[in-house]
């Protein structure tokens, strides 16, 4: 019996998964988790071209500022985003800023402010198949350093707040109990979402840069909640996440 070597699939040609082939992509790639915030990375972009659109991952490769950018949406979850992660690898990408979306469990964080990820608790699945338990999830440094000056920035124009420290990713949205939550307040989480581990440890594993800016789009602990109706204020920190990773691709010659 004979068994495939993962490791050996797809490189050089159009990904399994994600439609996409070498040429087609930038070295740095925005990662939004829904398909449908793609065309808001584009409205940024001149000169876009639409590259692929399979499953939840779609694809659009443009320019800002004479930078050639990419998007791709990872899906929910991080078995999503580690294939998403891998494939986009495979066809030439060296850096992956994920612009979310994300809950904060912390007092005082709106919705509409922007959260800029230090690292990532591994409450999830997928890492668990890539890495011992104790295998930190941590982003690039200087990717971070610049998505906090441009956060920052940013975020005083828009009278909003940047708020930068340690995330969870967790597997279920519909399982995060009080429980969880009080327990993430206590040891300090500002915020939680659901890929940055897996985007984290796949870049660290295949030695590239990741990094991670989320738009807050409510608050677990403090009652301000999107599910009952602020999603314009959301939909502002989607603007100004994407902006704020663009200009970290543009200072950092991404
Ligand atoms: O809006 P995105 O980027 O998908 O991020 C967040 O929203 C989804 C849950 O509602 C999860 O994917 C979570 O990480
Ligand atoms: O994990 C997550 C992500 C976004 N919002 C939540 O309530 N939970």
């Amino acid at each position: 019996m004979s068994t495939v070597d993962k490791s050996a699939v797809g490189l050089g040609e159009r990904q399994y998964h994600i439609g996409v082939a070498p040429g087609e992509v930038s070295t740095v790639a925005l990662l939004p988790g829904d398909p449908f915030r793609v065309p808001l990375v584009a409205e940024f972009l001149t000169d876009v071209q639409e590259v692929a659109h399979r499953r939840e991952h779609r694809t659009m490769t443009g320019l800002y500022k004479g930078r050639r950018i990419t998007a791709t949406s990872t899906g929910m979850s991080c078995p999503s985003t580690a294939i998403a992660a891998e494939e986009l690898i495979r066809v030439g990408v060296t850096s992956l800023i994920r612009i979310g979306s994300s809950a904060a469990v912390q007092p005082g964080i709106a919705p509409g402010d922007l959260l800029v990820s230090e690292g990532t608790l591994r409450n999830d699945g997928t890492t668990a198949a890539y890495v011992h338990p104790g295998y930190p999830a941590v982003p690039d440094l200087p990717i971070t350093m610049e998505l906090e000056r441009q956060a920052a920035r940013i975020a005083e124009r828009e009278g909003v707040r940047a708020v930068n420290g340690l995330n969870a990713s967790d597997d279920a949205f519909y399982a995060e109990g009080p429980e969880w939550i009080e327990r993430l307040r206590r040891e300090g989480i500002l915020n939680i979402e659901m890929e940055s581990s897996a985007l984290y440890v796949v870049a660290r594993l295949r030695g590239v840069r990741a990094g991670m800016i989320c738009a807050c789009s409510s608050n677990l602990v403090d009652g301000a909640s999107l599910y009952s109706g602020t999603k314009d204020a959301l939909q502002a920190g989607w603007a100004a996440s994407i902006e704020a990773a663009l200009e970290t691709a543009v200072a950092l010659e991404l």
